[in-house]
């Protein structure tokens, strides 16, 4: 495990973008797992703000999102689809061919996550895995108890989850209750686990999950175990460790 602790959010970002882009540029036809959430918009922003000054070029890149929304159709512009459009793909060369999430519109759970989990796989595993932390250690949206051992799989959300994510939502009625997420296992299979975290509201979980026991009811804890784990904090959400 590696913490890099950079000053505020700024820095954060630009930190995460400058270790996305050493990926991108060793690797041109790498695969790129996304995240959505706060946290990383500034980092997609930096990367697109390289991207137009010619220093990255995204035109091979395969992308995997972590998850998605259950019941939301590509279109809502809550969906993690719209987000990542709005934030990131819509802004560089990305191949829209090589854009893959779950898709919250097939309602056989089962289909889709296998079909998800056959996506990764095909593409040949993924080479970084960009991760935020929910406040109750989520990641992506494997909630506390979640197995360790899981593929793609569907879960029903924490209240704790659907409260803090009510904010993008017009009101909390609104906030589907379920979601498709990559599992533990398939982050866990990452051969780069790259995570960003600022603000003071995460420097008890960022305590917890690593320096705490490794315990599913704190997933992200299972990234102490990872061979190539980078915590990226800004100095907020690095200040209890
Ligand atoms: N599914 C996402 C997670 O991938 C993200 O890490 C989390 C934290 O979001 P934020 O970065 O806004 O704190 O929110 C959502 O639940």
């Amino acid at each position: 495990m590696k913490i890099i602790r950079a000053k505020d959010y700024y820095d954060m970002s630009r930190k995460a973008a400058n270790i996305i882009s050493a990926q991108v540029i060793m690797k041109p036809n790498c695969v790129l797992g996304l995240a959505t959430g706060g946290t990383p918009v500034g980092t997609y922003k930096q990367l697109i703000d390289w991207y137009n000054k010619g220093d990255v070029d995204f035109s091979e890149v395969t992308t995997v999102n972590l998850d998605e929304y259950r019941g939301l159709p590509r279109e809502n512009e809550q969906s993690y689809w719209s987000f990542m459009h709005e934030n990131f793909f819509n802004h560089v060369n990305i191949d829209p061919a090589r854009i893959n999430l779950p898709d919250g519109t097939n309602m056989d759970a089962e289909a889709e996550c296998k079909r998800y989990d056959e996506v990764i796989h095909n593409v040949g595993g993924i080479d970084l895995q960009l991760l935020g932390i929910g406040h109750d250690g989520h990641i992506g949206f494997n909630e506390p108890g979640s197995a360790f051992e899981l593929g793609t799989h569907c879960v029903d959300l924490t209240d704790e989850t659907i409260e803090a994510n009510k904010r993008f939502f017009d009101k909390k009625e609104d906030v589907p209750r379920q979601a498709y997420t990559m599992g533990i296992k398939t982050i866990m299979q990452a051969r780069k686990v790259l995570m960003v975290a600022n603000g003071v509201g995460k420097a008890e979980i960022i305590k917890k999950a690593f320096f705490g026991p490794v315990t599913p009811e704190v997933p992200a804890s299972i990234l102490q175990m990872h061979p190539d784990f980078i915590l990226v904090g800004d100095a907020e959400a690095l200040s209890l460790i």
